[in-house]
């Protein structure tokens, strides 16, 4: 029997993520072939003759009713050369604003996944102003940088990107995440290995790797002087995918939600866990073993995050 459609929200969709983003979630990328799909785009006025080629909506109460799935990637991007701290004030009042629309008009239950800079305070402020959406369907996206961490180890190793898993984005999506590969391997044909066996560099590992993946949106910007568009969308696609259908037996993905205080995270910051989804759901792995290298790495992301907060609320006030 065929399924019922699904309403997904693109916000932003006349940009450079919402533009690849799009057609993929019309193919299935996201959802999967077999389900059908109703795409609510929405974009400013300014936008409203590029969003044409995509046909959508500029009123947000249109775009957000009745939506399963929002995916917010509006907002004002970071140019070359800006910290993400400048992009917050222009963005945080827009999240405020888009809280309430879909408080308001979204199904109940929708999902929503925060992709616009600051991605973690965004949210944030999106959970705190439509304090009717239960605080574990907000989430923003770090599986970008998750899987940038899982190329940087392929290439090294000369191993397909899909043999390697359960390498951990925690914090911030900025430049103080800490990837750890502390808990990845690699499925090799004697077994599963683990990635700081194979790889054997430590002073690679703990050097070089944790900053090129922390500056990859950076040093993309810098090339491109535009975001890691087709990346972000099919990011974003992933972590979609992965929360609504799950995530496969033996193996967790990273996504930016709610703190509980696992692993002693300050609660009430959205920072980035390694979790397992299951019937809709999302998970924090427990129990994992944090080293003193990690623990300093997890606590200044995490620092980071408290003055975002902090910034964010003055910007609001
Ligand atoms: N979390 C992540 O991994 C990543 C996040 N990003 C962020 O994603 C965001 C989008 O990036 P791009 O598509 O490259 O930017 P872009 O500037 O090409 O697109 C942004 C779109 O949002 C629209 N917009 C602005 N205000 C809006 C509002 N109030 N409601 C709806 N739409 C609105 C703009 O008109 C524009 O079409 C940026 O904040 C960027 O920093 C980019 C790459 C990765
Ligand atoms: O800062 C940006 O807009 C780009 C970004 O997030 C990324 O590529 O990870």
């Amino acid at each position: 029997m065929a399924k019922d459609p699904v309403r997904v929200l693109v916000t932003g969709a006349a940009g450079q993520i919402g533009y690849a983003l799009v057609p993929m979630i019309a193919r299935g990328v996201m959802l999967g072939a077999d389900q059908p799909v109703i795409l609510h785009m929405l974009d400013i006025p300014p936008a409203a003759e590029a969003l044409n080629g995509v046909v959508a909506t500029t009123d947000v109460v249109e775009a957000c009713t009745g939506v399963n799935i929002a995916v917010m990637v509006g907002g004002f991007p970071r140019k070359e050369g800006m910290e993400r701290k400048d992009v917050m004030s222009k963005n945080v009042s827009i999240y405020k604003s888009q809280a309430s629309a879909l408080e308001k008009h979204a199904a109940a239950n929708c999902k929503v996944l925060v992709v616009a800079n600051p991605a973690n305070t965004n949210a944030l402020i999106l959970k705190e102003f439509a304090p009717s959406i239960p605080e574990k369907n907000i989430s923003c996206l770090t599986r970008l940088d998750h899987n940038r961490a899982l190329g940087q180890i392929s290439e090294r190793l000369n191993v397909q990107v899909s043999d390697v898993k359960n390498v951990i984005i925690w914090g911030n999506h900025s430049s103080t995440q800490y990837p750890d590969v502390n808990h990845a391997t690699v499925n090799t044909p004697a077994g599963e290995k683990a990635v700081r066996e194979l790889v054997s560099d430590d002073a690679w590992l703990n050097g070089e790797f944790i900053t090129t993946v922390q500056q990859r949106g950076a040093a993309i910007i810098k090339a491109r002087k535009l975001s890691s568009a087709l990346s972000a969308a099919s990011a974003a696609c992933d972590h979609i995918r992965d929360w609504v259908l799950g995530t496969p037996e033996g193996t967790w993905v990273s996504m930016g939600v709610y703190s509980d205080g696992s692993y002693n995270v300050p609660a009430g910051l959205i920072y980035s866990f390694p979790v397992t989804c299951q019937n809709g759901e999302w998970k924090i792995v427990q129990g994992l073993p944090i080293d003193e290298f990690s623990r300093k790495k997890l606590d200044l992301t995490a620092e980071e995050l408290s003055e975002e907060k902090a910034l964010a609320y003055s910007c609001l006030s």
